[in-house]
């Protein structure tokens, strides 16, 4: 036992434990390196070296062949043409797997887990250490993972079933994960698309704990305020190219105007303002009492009632899982447990069937794979889903079908504009679109399809018309011109009387966008805010802190 140092004196150093993180940082090199889908070059020729020491950022358009990229960084994808190179040496087989073993993992858009099994489950599968007689080492693995959290700064409930986790608390383990297999290298695409801006905060302290270990970070992501806070070097791709590769010291004052420019490879679109309210719009969408009960019996949705008029723009701020995913689902008719009631220019909706329904609200769910696509059915069937039994008589059959998809590829710039592709062949950003285009264009079509009629406020009607546009995260994953394009719609939508109801993670779009803001905690509304309220305001309602 060693003895206590004596009074006054100083107490002998503790000893450095090493990091349990492993040494170093793999060094990536891309060399000319191609990849296509058919037709389709998603990468061409792209050079790149991801230095360790360094955290990486790679930005641009919606389909420039950022997450390709990564993935061929990650042996997930082959080159056609080019090589990969880890630590100077070609990645042969250019596998997952070998890539893993060579010390690089990469944290996927969508995660990759298994919700049945306990987090620390999740982190063993598929390298799980084995005792004697074949039973699995889970203490042994909870102590490894326990010593990783730690040096990486990441808090995760290993005996949480994985379902029950929050987003952010999925994220880390994805990226506990990939640690655990002992990378040196982390790629992650588009990681803060489905984090709270504290959330986020959180990752990159933990990015940059790796990067100071000396680690290899890439990031891709469409948030031009996070390269120019965190990332050490930043590359623009534009068409399968890399047009740009620097270190982010050294721009000048202006440096997100610099990075924009460089993304479209021209000016960035004008901001969208909200437009303004007038003073006597009617209510539009009326909530009342909206509760919906989790199978437990606790409360997911507790009592929201709020009223969005015509014309305007309501935000719904709160920390994910609040009850946002409940309140959208509900509204949808997609919550056989809620009860209370909402009404659509005074039409009670829970007396219309789910088509009735369809045609009066225009709905963007969270989560586009589970609620808003399908995957294998092509890109126009996915535009008019659910659409073409609610055009008027005259006006169906394979002529209009075009046509209605033809308008919504055109207004919301999906690339590539060819309906016949699957939807899962599109970049995420491209998804996105879809998803938004079908909603929005639904209840607010830039010009009135024909035979219909753009909806005024006020006059009374017997069955629902079009009313509301709720939309969930509705600029997740896309970039600054597609966010500009959706911005513009919904402004549009208000203009042409529908009440729009924007749930975002995004605080700076809310404050620009909404003429209110609502932010929910615990199923409930806590607080309803002008949009010129600060960050911090919003913040201190999310999370229920008392003003000092
Ligand atoms: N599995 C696939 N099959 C067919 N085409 C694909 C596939 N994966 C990607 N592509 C195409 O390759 C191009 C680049 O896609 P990628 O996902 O790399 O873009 P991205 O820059 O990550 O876009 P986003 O910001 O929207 O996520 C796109 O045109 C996309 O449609």
């Amino acid at each position: 036992m060693t003895a206590p140092p004596a009074p006054g004196m100083p107490a002998p150093p503790v000893p450095a434990m090493p990091s349990p993180l492993a040494h170093g940082g793999a060094a990536i090199e891309l060399d000319r390196v191609s990849r296509s889908f058919g037709a389709q070059i998603a990468v061409r020729a792209a050079s790149l070296h991801l230095a360790p020491g360094a955290l990486h950022a790679i930005i641009g358009e919606n389909g420039a062949g950022k997450s390709t990229l990564l993935k061929l960084s990650a042996g997930v994808l082959a080159p056609d043409a080019g090589i990969v190179r880890v630590d100077g040496a070609a990645l042969r087989p250019a596998t997952p797997a070998e890539a893993a073993r060579r010390g690089v993992g990469m944290v996927h858009q969508h995660f990759m887990l298994v919700g049945s099994f306990l987090a620390l489950e999740n982190v063993v599968l598929g390298c799980e250490p084995v005792l004697r007689g074949g039973r699995i080492d889970l203490a042994g693995a909870r102590a490894r993972a326990g010593a990783l959290m730690q040096a990486a700064g990441l808090e995760i409930p290993l005996d949480a079933i994985t379902s029950s986790l929050t987003v952010g608390e999925r994220q880390k383990l994805e990226i506990l994960r990939v640690l655990y297999r002992g990378a040196r290298a982390i790629l992650l695409d588009e990681p803060t698309a489905v984090l709270s801006p504290l959330e986020a905060d959180a990752l990159y302290a933990t990015l940059r704990r790796l990067v100071r270990e000396g680690h290899t970070v890439a990031v891709v992501t469409h948030r031009l305020d996070e390269v120019i806070r965190f990332a050490d070097h930043v590359t623009v791709m534009r068409r399968g190219q890399v047009v740009l590769s620097r270190p982010t010291i050294g721009w000048s004052t202006d440096a997100e105007g610099e990075l924009t420019r460089a993304i479209m490879g021209g000016e960035p679109p004008p901001r969208v303002e909200r437009p303004p309210l007038p003073e006597d719009a009617p209510a539009a969408l009326e909530i009342a009492g909206l509760t919906v009960a989790g199978a437990g019996g606790q409360r997911l949705l507790d009592g929201v009632t709020l009223t969005v008029r015509a014309g305007e723009i309501a935000g719904v701020a709160g920390v994910e899982g609040n009850g946002q995913r409940e309140l959208v689902r509900a509204l949808a008719g997609m919550e056989p447990r809620a009860a209370g009631r909402v009404t659509a220019f005074g039409v009670e909706l829970s007396s219309w069937g789910i088509a009735a329904r369809r045609a009066c609200l225009g709905v963007v769910h969270e989560d586009r794979h589970a609620e808003g696509l399908l995957l294998d059915a092509s890109v126009g069937d996915n535009l008019v889903l659910g659409d073409l039994a609610a055009l008027p008589r005259g006006a169906r059959g394979r002529d209009a079908e075009a046509a209605l998809i033809a308008r919504r590829i055109a207004r919301f710039g999906v690339v590539p504009p060819d309906p016949s592709r699957l939807a899962g062949e599109l970049s995420g950003g491209n998804q996105q679109k879809i998803v938004v285009a079908r909603a929005l264009d639904r209840v607010a079509p830039a010009a009135p399809g024909p035979g219909e009629a753009a909806p005024g406020p006020g006059e009374a009607t017997r069955a629902p018309r079009r009313a509301a546009a709720i939309l969930a995260q509705p600029t997740r994953g896309v970039d600054v011109g597609a966010a500009a394009v959706i911005h513009g719609a919904i402004a549009e939508a208000a203009r042409a009387g529908l009440a729009v109801l924007v749930i975002s993670a995004d605080l700076g779009e809310l404050r620009r966008l909404c003429h209110r803001i609502f932010v929910m905690r615990k199923g409930r509304i806590v607080a309803t805010l002008p949009p010129a309220c600060s960050d911090e305001q919003i913040g201190r309602a999310m999370l229920g802190v008392e003003a000092a």
